[in-house]
């Protein structure tokens, strides 16, 4: 049958009906989607390692939680990955190995055993990705000289330079900040009979042993997704020798100056910081600054927003929720249902939410603290988390401009005019749009990654969601205010064409923070129509081809993380519902709703569903940096009720 033939489906509303009284049973108390944000497997161990420098422990009860999670992520080859679902990795290892010791667990106890069989024959604690070293060296675990050195003077080279750290994608230059005032300092946690048996345990030889100079350069190949180029290692060698003469004075005011970018960093965000890295990191420079003092006290009470407890124990997410991006998606999964007066409650109260937390003022002095403007704009989180994203915005809008024929948006139309000028504010020069900034140096200093195991962390550069998310709330809100607005028009075209330039030669586009090509393709084919690609468009039509071949038999599609660490569709076991709703959400935007591609589509996610209204878990569907799994709980709620209902639409 022909992609595009007339094909009448039997109706989704039963199956709609059941997934939208879930959607509003899962709804929190301030109208958002509150859950599970975790995944990665290096966020506890830098936690328990932070609390540990500063002499102390989580409360017993969050030490039950953490340690059962870590058991219950343990890979059956004794090692923990990157993340939940990856294999193990040196790094992971050996940190989570040291987490659950200094939470009390016993050196022989047999998992720990298993953990030290899988990472000492791999070189153990010498052998680590770059982060990894760096929690040890603060943990006293690793020797300072056994870094790759981040001396805090880099904040004091000229602006204009090309690597100076201002220029990093702002996650990238967050969590060096801390670390390069710690690594100035070499602050060090107490020595202790803990300590000193952990020295023995991670290390397959005798510590006093090791020539630092070579462990410098040593990294297990499982822990190698960015290998070192010679530039970095040229870098490092310069910055060796700066360290090796580095005068006291000019470290004083390095280690000031990162201090005040610090507090501007904990003010801006109520101490909840960017993420959970910097948040524990932050407050461990303020534990050697001021012990106990009031920056220390402002940091603990914000650690419980990082929490999050669930059947398999307890985590630590990889921000501090994803509740204004799931709420805004909700939000149009459910309009995009017919929104009935059934629903109109559940729409009231999200769009209660998205109002409460658009960010409403710039940070204090944003120019010498490196920030763009905020003002308008959405984070992915809460207002309190004070980093408006580019496309959480642009989603923002969209949720808005969605309630407003309902009459149900509380966003008053001046606001929803600065969101709009911040979004024109981050457009890139390439004509698209990055996560939380303008780029601001060259994509060449990726050259520089140092972190082993991530990509593409050290600028932030234009990606295929953001934009496509970016011109398609410029699209509605133009369509919104009906009036003439060549900015907007020109914002719109030049994305589009940004867009166009990263379709791939097999019609796809690489997504960046889902999995993978039915995500990155979801957005490239909505961005394009949104900004008025008609639907025989070329582009729209290799799309569309591309999705259908890769349509299994059962009607489903099914990608896994792999996808996007080897740039190619790397199917999964089964279908997943998740990567079956963006596929289906394209074909349906591009015109194809009706395709027997789409029918079969359909019909595997109705069957599919659950007697509960759910869709049974599924491998994750969240990334970032192209190699670490996120988990998104609400995806799974939210996007196949969605497809389902565009795919009905007659
Ligand atoms: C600095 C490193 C390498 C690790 C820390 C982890 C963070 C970089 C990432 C954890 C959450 C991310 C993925 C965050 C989540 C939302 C996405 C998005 C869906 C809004 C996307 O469209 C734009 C980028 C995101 C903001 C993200 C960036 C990276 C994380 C903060």
């Amino acid at each position: 049958m022909s992609a595009t033939a007339e094909v009448r489906t039997p109706r989704s509303e039963p199956v709609i009906q059941r997934g939208l009284e879930v959607l509003a049973s899962t709804q929190d108390a301030e109208g958002s989607w509150y859950g599970d944000y975790g995944g990665p497997q290096f966020l506890i161990p830098i936690y328990v390692a932070g609390l540990h420098v500063m002499g102390r422990v989580p409360e017993p009860a969050q030490r039950e939680g953490l340690v059962a999670y870590l058991r219950r992520h343990q890979n059956a080859d004794g090692g923990w990955g990157l993340d939940v679902e990856s294999p193990s990795q040196v790094f992971t290892s050996v940190l989570n190995y040291v987490a659950l010791r200094l939470m009390g667990v016993a050196e022989d106890d047999p998992r720990l055993r298993r953990a030290r069989q899988w990472f000492l024959p791999r070189g153990g604690a010498l052998a680590s990705g770059a982060w990894g070293k760096i929690i040890l060296a603060l943990l006293g675990l690793y020797e300072y000289r056994g870094l790759q050195p981040v001396p805090p003077e880099l904040w004091l080279l000229p602006e204009s330079l090309p690597v100076h750290p201002s220029r990093l994608w702002c996650h990238c230059r967050m969590v060096y900040l801390p670390m390069s005032w710690l690594y100035g300092r070499k602050a060090r946690a107490p020595e202790s009979p803990l300590l000193a048996a952990l020295r023995r345990e991670i290390f397959d030889g005798d510590y006093a042993q090791v020539d630092w100079t070579a462990a410098r350069e040593r990294v297990s190949p499982t822990d190698v997704y960015t290998p070192r180029t010679v530039w970095l290692k040229a870098a490092n060698q310069l910055m060796l020798g700066y360290e090796r003469v580095a005068g006291k004075q000019l470290r004083e005011r390095a280690l000031g100056f990162a201090l005040e970018q610090i507090r501007a960093e904990d003010e801006a965000t109520h101490y909840i910081c960017i993420g959970p890295i910097n948040k524990v990191l932050n407050m461990v420079v303020w534990h050697f600054v001021n012990p106990e003092g009031p920056e220390v006290r402002a940091h603990l009470e914000r650690l419980p927003d990082y929490f999050y407890e669930a059947a398999d124990g307890i985590k630590m997410n990889g921000y501090n929720s994803s509740e204004l991006w799931d709420t805004a998606f909700a939000v149009q999964a459910v309009v995009a249902t017919g929104a009935s007066e059934a629903t109109r409650p559940m729409l009231a109260e999200a769009a209660r939410f998205i109002e409460a937390n658009q960010v409403l003022e710039d940070t204090r002095e944003p120019a010498r603290f490196y920030r763009h403007p905020s003002k308008g704009g959405w984070p992915f989180s809460t207002r309190e988390h004070g980093w408006p994203i580019s496309d959480c915005t642009a989603e923002g809008l969209k949720a808005c401009l969605a309630l407003e024929p309902l009459g149900l948006n509380r966003v008053p139309e001046a606001r929803l005019q600065d969101a709009v000028g911040l979004i024109l504010s981050m457009q890139n020069k390439d004509g698209g749009w990055a996560t939380y900034e303008l780029q601001r140096g060259p994509q060449l200093l990726e050259v520089l990654n140092p972190s082993d195991v991530f990509s593409t962390i050290m600028v932030d550069i234009s990606y295929v969601e953001c934009t496509s998310a970016c011109v398609q709330a410029l699209a509605a809100w133009r369509k919104h205010t009906q009036r003439p607005d060549a900015r907007v028009d020109e914002a719109i075209a030049r994305g589009a064409a940004f867009i166009r330039k990263l379709q791939r030669e097999d019609g796809s586009w690489v997504g960046s923070w889902g999995v993978c090509f039915t995500y990155g393709t979801w957005f490239g084919v909505k961005g394009l129509l949104a900004a008025g690609a008609s639907p025989e468009d070329p582009a729209l039509r290799r799309a569309t081809a591309f999705l259908r071949s890769h349509q299994r038999s059962d009607g489903s599609w099914s990608e896994v993380v792999d996808s996007c660490r080897q740039g190619r569709w790397v199917e999964g076991k089964d279908g997943h519902a998740v990567n079956t709703a963006w596929a289906l959400l394209t074909l349906a935007a591009a015109g194809e709703q009706a395709s027997d591609s789409a029918r079969r589509g359909a019909q595997w996610l109705r069957g599919r569903q659950q007697p509960d209204g759910r869709w049974p878990p599924e491998p994750i569907a969240g990334i970032f940096n192209r190699t670490c799994a996120i988990h998104y709980d609400a995806y799974l709620r939210i996007f196949p009720v969605w497809a389902l209902a565009v795919c009905d639409k007659r």
